[in-house]
């Protein structure tokens, strides 16, 4: 497993500044969650860590070798990324979806080899999904698509998971059960970044932090050491408590 790293990266779109010189070390075997106000750059530099957007400036690397080096194909075995609001655009079913996080694994050509067949039943077992493996994907609700979106992402067990606000739309039961899954991944070796507008859940399962502010990184670290009301305040511009007791830690906003 590998650490990704990111150094000096800068990204402008349009013509804005959106990503001031990055400096980021995602660790493997740590999930990091990325924090932040809207537009305050997470979801840039998700896709800059994917290899999706190349930088302005600056450079990423996997395992200590530049993305580009790694090469498309190269990157798509080892690295899934879940975008924002993913969509499905016409009617095909849920299990052929969660199988397409495996195109990178499988021949170029003929069907799909049956040693792949328990690795999806598993990630539809995973995301509550046996139900609704033979339902067009089209047809779900948002949450349940958001669980599907997450068992492809997951499939291949990618050793590099970057997950854009995974948990949106989903349940209570539902976004904890995906909470633990990516936990799970992370305390098995693999490197877990994920984007969370939910800080309750950022402080249950972070091991690391990245809070990004007007397209700067404000502060990384030990979600320990720098989740406090102090830098949340700064990051949202708004007064917070945090609290831990014997139940873990929670958050208050005061106004
Ligand atoms: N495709 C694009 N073209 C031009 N500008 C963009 C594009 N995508 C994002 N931006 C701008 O880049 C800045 C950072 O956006 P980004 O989506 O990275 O923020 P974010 O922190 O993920 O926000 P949110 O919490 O609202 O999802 C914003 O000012 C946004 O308007």
């Amino acid at each position: 497993m590998s650490d990704l790293v990111l150094e000096g990266v800068s990204v402008v779109r349009r013509g804005r500044l959106v990503l001031d010189w990055a400096d980021v070390h995602f660790a493997a075997g740590r999930l990091t969650v990325v924090i932040g106000a809207n537009g305050a750059g997470k979801s840039t530099l998700l896709e800059v860590a994917a290899g999706l957007l190349p930088p302005g400036r600056g450079q990423v690397t996997l395992g200590g070798a530049p993305l580009a080096a790694i090469g498309r194909q190269g990157l798509a075995r080892r690295r899934a990324y879940l975008p924002q609001s993913p969509r499905v655009d016409w009617a095909i079913s849920v299990e052929r979806v969660v199988a397409l996080g495996l195109s990178a694994h499988l021949p170029a050509f003929g069907g799909l080899p049956a040693i792949w067949q328990p690795r999806i039943d598993a990630a539809l077992d995973r995301y509550d999904l046996l139900a609704l493996r033979d339902r067009p994907a089209t047809r779900l609700s948002g949450g349940e698509l958001a669980r599907v979106m997450l068992a492809r992402a997951t499939v291949g067990e990618p050793e590099l998971l970057i997950v854009d606000e995974p948990t949106a739309g989903l349940d209570p039961r539902h976004a904890l059960d995906a909470a633990k899954r990516l936990r799970a991944l992370a305390d098995a070796g693999h490197t877990v970044i994920v984007a969370l507008h939910d800080l309750d859940l950022a402080l249950r399962i972070a091991d690391d932090v990245v809070a990004v502010r007007n397209g700067r990184i404000a502060v990384q670290g030990d979600a320990e050491t720098i989740f406090t009301g102090e830098m949340l305040g700064a990051l949202y511009d708004v007064a917070v408590r945090v609290t831990r007791d014997a139940d873990g830690a929670s958050i208050r906003f005061l106004d």
